[in-house]
């Protein structure tokens, strides 16, 4: 093949001599070599195929492009050949190293403008061929961006690049879901209609963060949270006042780019025409600015590497979430995702606003210069921050607060299927993915949604049943009544127990009454039918929380074939409390991926401990009614009227209590059908893809 100077360079081990290691990828060892025969340095890429995870295709197709391309700023191969377990590619040896190393090295709070201005500029033109020829790079990062001894830039690792005119299990391959999350595109995550080119041109606006801050945006943070926070916040850029120094047209230029909605972005032919790449310099400039002084590569590739063991050595006691920067320090690329790395980080994301605090104002500022955002993303921005609490009252203002921290913690949590974007990526199982995913539009007729189903229909009747029932709701005292925006009168009932204290005695005169409670609690077994059979499935399919599970591994809050998310935190929530509205209070807190199981195991204590009612009823008619019918004997056979008497009075007392605990456990009951009914709204309109709106939470607030 041999491109450079039509020279053809020997595939044979032999012919070659390994030096220092001067780059490591995941996949792969860099070293610096001589051909032999030629006098010639190069660089050699040992790929480990056994690394590989048997993605031999893949490499094929790396080494394929590395030799096909033909530009002066990308990395050509020069030959590639087999060596025992390894695959050795020769290329052209870049005696500066990549852009990340050397910001590693020497220049830890990024480059000067017209430093990046060059680098960005050579890089664009190798995207501007790579995007004519039918490629997309998938991988632009500072840590492929590779610099010559004199100068030269060339955009390096084709590992997971993709061609435009793949058809069949390629094309479907250049849908999936690659690259490294901090550089990756939306589209690339969503992988709702595939994406193209354009996704390189967001990677390229990351790259210009990066080489700007010394760091790419978010990187700080876990791979999965980069996800959500990708998705779900405004595009990052440089802020109008803490990034002073640069310029306008360079700020305009990556709001260019980074725009969500990858039709707006420009093409990398017509970024090339940006007034930004004006400042761009030569080559010589490049060497003199950014290599000069510099050691030798391998000396420095030897001190980053010493550092960071250092660094790994030191922090090894940490806490789990300083993981993502050693992921960050060790150049964390789209093969070096540990499963088990991602699955406890993905357990460990936290709620969002601590985190994108500053990323929010800043994107404030992008959101008014890019007037882009696709008004998806703005939806779901606006979505998570909805509150609004002025009409609650105090027992009503809880269950409120919860519907709103619920729904804010799933739209804020699952802006887009993040489960569905790692399918086919990480070891989640399709079903997993429909199982979890909140849009029913990836399932088929999910368990859970013809279980809700089922308990809408069942609701449906209970309406009905309860309507006789509104006079005695409403006239109890608590009942608490409120007047919302539009003067309809609005009815909390709230959960807490001492209310019930205060409760009137619902006066149960005769057997008639007897009759009815008991048919009102028949209907009540009828209802929780679906509920039980629910149980009973999910116990089966290991759905419920296990709340006493590994306790070595943390909580398991869900359990989804092969993909468990564990999170300690969440956990000790669960576990210390099986009260319905200790939970409500915990979720709020917890992870989103945690929620839905917590939402099922208090549908679930809310179908057993309405059971439990049901039973108490039960017992308290048969205990009732041999009484009642003991004191008519014992009235009719007695000649003493004060016996009589006494013994009516006890009687009395004894219907009293028992009209009492009646009373109390229908409330309960009431109490228990009323969250019901809530939960099950929630989560239908969950499944339908939506947050409920204010009204609608209302509405399932008040009593049916
Ligand atoms: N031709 C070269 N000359 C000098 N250094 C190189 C060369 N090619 C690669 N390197 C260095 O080796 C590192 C790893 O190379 P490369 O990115 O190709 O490996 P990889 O296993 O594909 O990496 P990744 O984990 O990013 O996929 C680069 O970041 C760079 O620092």
């Amino acid at each position: 093949m041999g491109h450079e100077f039509g020279k053809r360079f020997p595939a044979n081990p032999k012919d070659y001599q390994l030096h220092e290691e001067v780059g490591e990828g995941v996949s792969a060892t860099v070293y610096r070599a001589s051909c032999i025969s030629m006098n010639e340095i190069v660089a050699i890429k040992v790929l480990d195929l056994e690394k590989c995870n048997n993605d031999l295709d893949g490499i094929r197709r790396e080494v394929q492009t590395m030799r096909l391309i033909d530009h002066p700023n990308l990395v050509q191969a020069y030959c590639s050949f087999p060596a025992g377990h390894k695959l050795w590619v020769v290329m052209p040896y870049m005696a500066g190293g990549s852009c990340l190393h050397i910001m590693k090295f020497a220049h830890p709070e990024g480059f000067e403008e017209p430093v990046i201005a060059t680098l960005l500029y050579e890089v664009l033109k190798a995207l501007v061929y790579l995007h004519g020829e039918g490629h997309i790079h998938r991988d632009v990062k500072a840590g492929n961006i590779l610099i010559d001894a004199n100068g030269a830039v060339k955009l390096a690792d084709f590992g997971v690049a993709a061609c435009m005119f793949d058809t069949g299990d390629r094309q479907r391959a250049r849908n999936t879901f690659v690259g490294t999350p901090c550089w990756m595109a939306p589209e690339v995550m969503q992988q709702l209609h595939g994406y193209d080119f354009k996704a390189d041109i967001w990677s390229f606006g990351i790259t210009a963060l990066e080489l700007a801050h010394g760091h790419a945006p978010f990187s700080k943070y876990p791979p999965m949270k980069v996800l959500l926070m990708t998705l779900q916040n405004a595009p990052p850029g440089l802020d109008y006042e803490r990034d002073r120094k640069f310029s306008k047209s360079f700020k305009e230029m990556i709001s260019a780019c980074l725009v969500k909605d990858p039709k707006k972005r420009p093409s990398s032919e017509k970024l090339l025409k940006h007034h930004f790449f004006k400042h761009a310099r030569s080559k010589e400039y490049l060497a003199r600015a950014v290599l000069d002084g510099l050691p030798p590569l391998g000396d420095r590739f030897r001190t980053i590497k010493g550092r960071e063991s250092d660094l790994l050595q030191s922090r090894a006691d940490e806490d789990k979430d300083q993981l993502s920067q050693r992921e960050y320090i060790k150049g964390i690329s789209a093969w070096n995702f540990n499963l088990e790395d991602l699955k406890k980080q993905a357990a460990l994301i936290e709620e969002e606003s601590q985190g994108s605090e500053n990323v929010k104002v800043n994107d404030r500022t992008n959101r008014e210069h890019h007037g882009a955002v696709s008004p998806n993303f703005e939806q779901q921005i606006s979505s998570s921050e909805k509150v609004d609490t002025e009409d609650s009252v105090t027992s009503g203002k809880e269950g409120l607060q919860y519907h709103q921290d619920f729904g804010g913690l799933l739209t804020s949590a699952f802006p887009i299927r993040p489960l569905k974007a790692l399918e086919g990526y990480f070891d989640v199982f399709e079903e997993d993915v429909k199982e979890t995913s909140p849009n029913s539009q990836f399932a088929k007729k999910s368990e859970v949604e013809s279980i809700i189903s089922a308990q809408q229909a069942s609701d449906e009747v209970d309406l009905e049943c309860n309507k006789g029932k509104e006079d005695y709701l409403e006239s109890s005292s608590f009942v608490t009544k409120n007047v919302d925006a539009a003067g309809r009168q609005k009815f909390f009932r709230g959960s807490i127990l001492s209310e019930h204290a205060l409760s009137p005695v619902r006066i149960l005169t005769g057997p008639k009454e007897w009759n009815e409670l008991f048919k009102e609690h028949q209907f009540e077994r009828n209802h929780s039918g679906p509920l039980l059979c629910r149980q009973t499935r999910d116990a089966q399919n290991h759905l419920h929380v296990n709340v006493l599970d590994e306790p070595s591994e943390g909580r398991i809050v869900q359990r989804k074939g092969r993909f468990k998310v564990t999170s300690t935190d969440a956990g000790t929530k669960v576990a210390t409390s099986v009260n319905p509205s200790s939970l409500i209070t915990a979720s709020a807190g917890l992870d989103a991926t945690s929620v839905l199981p917590i939402l099922q195991h208090m549908l679930q204590q809310n179908a057993s401990q309405r059971e439990q009612i049901i039973k108490a009823i039960k017992l308290v008619e048969q205990v009732s009614v041999p009484h009642v019918e003991r004191a008519d004997y014992g009235s009719a056979e007695s000649s003493q009227p004060s016996v009589a008497a006494s013994r009516e009075r006890e009687l009395q007392s004894y219907v009293l209590q028992l009209q009492q605990r009646a009373d109390y456990l229908t409330d309960e009951l009431q109490r228990m059908k009323l969250k019901n009914s809530q939960f099950e709204r929630h989560l239908t309109s969950l499944l339908k893809g939506r947050t409920p709106n204010n009204d609608e939470i209302q509405e399932t607030l008040l009593p049916h």
